[in-house]
């Protein structure tokens, strides 16, 4: 078979349609004995975030809350810059909300971690000035690979599903960020005065 597309180019590697469901061999995350209690917030991994960052202007400014288990949750309220369509908000800016939420899991385990793969079904429209009620959770863990899973629900945590995510993150080590970022970022986000935000860059998997 050839490796190429119909423009002649690599396609990259195939989809892993599979990649979602956790391998027998997996095992029930266990939740960190120093994570934030439940009800606590999370705050922000990284002030220029565009998902967490307070210093972010153009951001979502999620606020992840801890819960019981491996759990969190967060409201998002779907603002006029968000809209894809009119008065609808766009399908990949809520992709953004459920990455961030499921992204801030890891830090319940206590492991620094990326996204691999996102899977999101919008099931159904999202207007301007909806809150969206966040709830994810880790399902599974089986050596670097975290399986999680999410859901926005409209107007209350009851109210109906608006969109689902299921996910794939892979822990890596502090080194992935300072071999992979702008040494610009880097310096600065090492001289992070905020110590809980460089302890979580820099002390939980050094
Ligand atoms: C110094 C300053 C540092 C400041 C840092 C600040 C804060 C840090 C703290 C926490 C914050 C961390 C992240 C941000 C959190 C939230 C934001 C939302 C999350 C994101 O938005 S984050 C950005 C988007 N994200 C990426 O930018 C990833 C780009 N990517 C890569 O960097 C590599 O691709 C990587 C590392 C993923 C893997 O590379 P690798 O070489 O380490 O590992 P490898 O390929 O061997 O994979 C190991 C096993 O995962 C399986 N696997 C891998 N990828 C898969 C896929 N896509 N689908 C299915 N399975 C997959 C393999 O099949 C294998 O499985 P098996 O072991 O069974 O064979």
């Amino acid at each position: 078979m050839s490796n190429t597309n119909s423009r002649g180019a690599d396609p990259g590697p195939p989809a892993r349609s599979t990649a979602l469901t956790p391998p027998a061999d997996a095992t029930a995350p266990v939740r960190h004995p120093e994570a934030p209690a439940p009800g606590e917030l999370l705050g922000a991994h990284y002030g220029h975030c565009f998902g967490c960052g307070g210093e972010q202007p153009h951001g979502l400014h999620l606020a992840a809350r801890a819960e019981e288990g491996v759990r969190v949750t967060a409201e998002f309220t779907v603002r006029p810059a968000h809209q894809g369509a009119p008065g609808l908000a766009h399908g990949g800016l809520l992709a953004t909300a459920l990455d961030e939420t499921l992204g801030s899991l890891n830090w319940l385990l206590r492991v620094i971690a990326v996204t691999g793969k996102l899977e999101t079904d919008f099931v159904r429209p999202v207007p301007v000035d909806t809150v969206l009620h966040l709830d994810a959770e880790v399902t599974a863990v089986a050596g670097r690979k975290i399986y999680s899973t999410a859901t926005g629900r409209i107007g209350g945590p009851d109210g109906p599903v608006a969109v689902r995510a299921a996910a794939l993150f892979i822990e890596v080590k502090v080194d992935h960020f300072i071999e992979n970022g702008r040494p610009a970022e880097i310096r600065a986000a090492m001289a992070d005065p905020d110590r809980a935000r460089r302890a979580r860059a820099f002390e939980v998997n050094p």
